[in-house]
């Protein structure tokens, strides 16, 4: 697995907001989008392309196209969904497919409560979008889902990952054998007792929509 943690003075500027209790949603949520544009930036750096020839009005020249099958996107409900349009801002023509999970708050065990995607995922580059990379269950169940179908490349984006995800996630996936790299603007300290990231941003998806419980 790939981990590459973006180092840009903008994506650090705007996740500091972002991460700040007294951000109201409508920033936060305009500041996600900001930042999943950023970050889609460095996650497309492998989007395969196939050449193409075209004529400027100088004269002819060869150039790319995103090549098929389309990559496809999928946000992890809920709070995925907040990073939807800043990643199709730079991928319009991509498809989209979505998969609810949730995390039990006591156990921190994660369970899939609704799927929206094809069965046959074979050959497709996937961009999953995912906040949060906590203890990584999420993470994991959703890329083992997507594999499953026959996904030969994946690519997480996230805002913000915790040391301790990120090596289960490495050896959770240790049998996988599928590209997978995670992109995300920061990897912080810890995780706490309550399996949120420290310092982390809160609850994500509270913080996007509103408390769900
Ligand atoms: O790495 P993990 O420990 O699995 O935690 C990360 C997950 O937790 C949050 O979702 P949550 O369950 O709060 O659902 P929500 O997006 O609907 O708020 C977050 O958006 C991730 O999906
Ligand atoms: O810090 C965390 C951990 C899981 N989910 C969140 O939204 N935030
Ligand atoms: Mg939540």
């Amino acid at each position: 697995m790939r981990l590459h943690v973006v180092n840009h003075p903008l994506v650090s500027h705007k996740l500091t907001v972002l991460r700040d209790q007294d951000t109201d949603s409508p920033t936060f949520r305009r500041l996600t989008d900001e930042l999943v544009t950023l970050l889609a930036y460095e996650a497309t750096r492998e989007v395969r392309v196939a050449p193409m020839d075209i004529t400027t009005p100088v004269g002819p020249t060869t150039g790319v196209y995103l090549a098929q099958p389309k990559p496809m996107v999928v946000p992890i409900l809920r709070a995925g969904l907040g990073m939807l349009d800043g990643m199709m801002r730079l991928l319009p023509t991509a498809e989209v497919g979505f998969l609810g999970m949730v995390r039990n708050e006591e156990t921190l065990e994660a369970s899939t409560y609704a799927e929206r995607l094809p069965e046959d995922l074979s050959g497709r580059q996937c961009y999953v979008l995912d906040p949060m990379l906590a203890t990584g269950g999420t993470l994991a169940a959703a890329i083992r889902f997507l594999t499953d179908r026959g996904a030969d490349d994946i690519t997480a984006i996230c805002l913000l990952a915790a040391p301790e995800g990120v090596a289960n996630l490495e050896k959770g996936l240790e049998d996988l054998d599928v590209p997978v790299a995670v992109v995300t603007a920061a990897l912080d300290e810890k995780l706490n007792d309550k399996g949120y990231i420290v310092p982390g941003l809160g609850d994500a998806g509270d913080r996007l929509y509103g408390v769900a419980h």
